[in-house]
């Protein structure tokens, strides 16, 4: 597969390009910047760290070599993001996004490029994770209103989004096995706010130092609590998933796809 990386420089665009160099089913054709970085014009390999040069560049310029490639991998920014998609479909090329802090129009444009090409959107790659997923729709299909759900994230103190993109994935989740539509999740926590409101799932970000990503989900019950969490200790479990949605899409017709597809979730 020929594949083309957004934000080699930035800490997800780097890991992907260093997993996506490595893999044999995998060819790097470039790297994508944004206008007039110094290392517009350099070597991919050397951009991204691979420990080798690739023989192919980064370029501040998507639509001239968005033919060269058959996926795009974004781990960006949302802004970013909607250019990238945009492009795609133009090209009819295969997307990997991996980005976060959408509003629900954005997420709904996602889902129609669903009907022109192969799609695939991952608030979170960590294979551990979407496994997690699995363990909260089991306890809140169990449990219903018996328990108060509430979510911690932790993330580095360079993160744009809170609450991140994988707790909103988790109350979407509970939320649905709730039989619940996603407003009736509350935040807390902050000073001033009421007691917790029966019903709802709350979110509490915290942003503190290099912390890679964690994510625990409470389950409050009388006398006693279950807590259910993913740490990772840093961002290569993300960058293989990134690479294992981009393989899964190779010569898949148009649809929607989600990493429960590529898990077998
Ligand atoms: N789905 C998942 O499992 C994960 C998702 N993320 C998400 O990925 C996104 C990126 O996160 P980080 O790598 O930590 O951010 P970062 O800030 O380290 O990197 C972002 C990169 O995007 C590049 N960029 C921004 N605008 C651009 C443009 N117009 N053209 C080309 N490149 C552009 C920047 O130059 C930078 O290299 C965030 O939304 C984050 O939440 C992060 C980790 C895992
Ligand atoms: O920004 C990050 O680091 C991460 N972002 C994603 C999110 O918003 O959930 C996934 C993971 O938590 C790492």
């Amino acid at each position: 597969m020929k594949v083309i990386v957004i934000g080699p420089r930035g800490k997800m665009g780097k890991l992907i390009t260093q997993v996506a160099a490595s893999r044999d089913d995998m060819k790097l054709v470039a790297g994508i910047a944004p206008k007039g970085r110094d290392y517009v014009g350099m070597d991919l390999g050397t951009v991204a760290m691979t420990g080798s040069e690739l023989g192919v560049p980064v370029t501040d310029d998507l639509a001239g070599v968005i033919d060269s490639c058959d996926v795009i991998i974004d781990f960006s920014t949302k802004e970013m993001a909607m250019e990238v998609l945009d492009l795609a479909i133009a090209h009819k090329k295969a997307l990997v996004c991996g980005s976060t802090g959408f509003s629900a129009e954005e997420m709904k444009r996602f889902e129609d490029a669903g009907k022109q090409i192969p799609m695939l959107y991952a608030a979170n790659t960590s294979k551990l994770v979407n496994i997690m997923n699995k363990l909260l729709e089991l306890v809140t299909t169990t449990l219903k209103d018996e328990i108060d759900i509430e979510i911690l994230e932790m993330h580095d103190q360079w993160k744009k989004d809170a609450p991140s993109g994988t707790s909103k994935e988790m109350g979407e989740i509970m939320a649905h096995a709730l039989g619940k539509e996603l407003s009736n999740i509350a935040v807390y926590g902050r000073e001033g706010e009421s007691p917790r409101e029966p019903g709802t799932i709350g979110y509490h970000s915290l942003r503190a130092g290099n912390i890679p990503s964690s994510h625990t989900v409470f389950f409050g019950g009388m006398g006693e609590r279950l807590e259910i969490t993913h740490h990772s200790y840093n961002w290569e479990c993300f960058a293989r998933g990134a690479c294992d949605c981009a393989a899964y899409l190779d010569g898949k017709a148009p649809g929607f796809y989600s990493i429960k597809d590529v898990l077998g979730l």
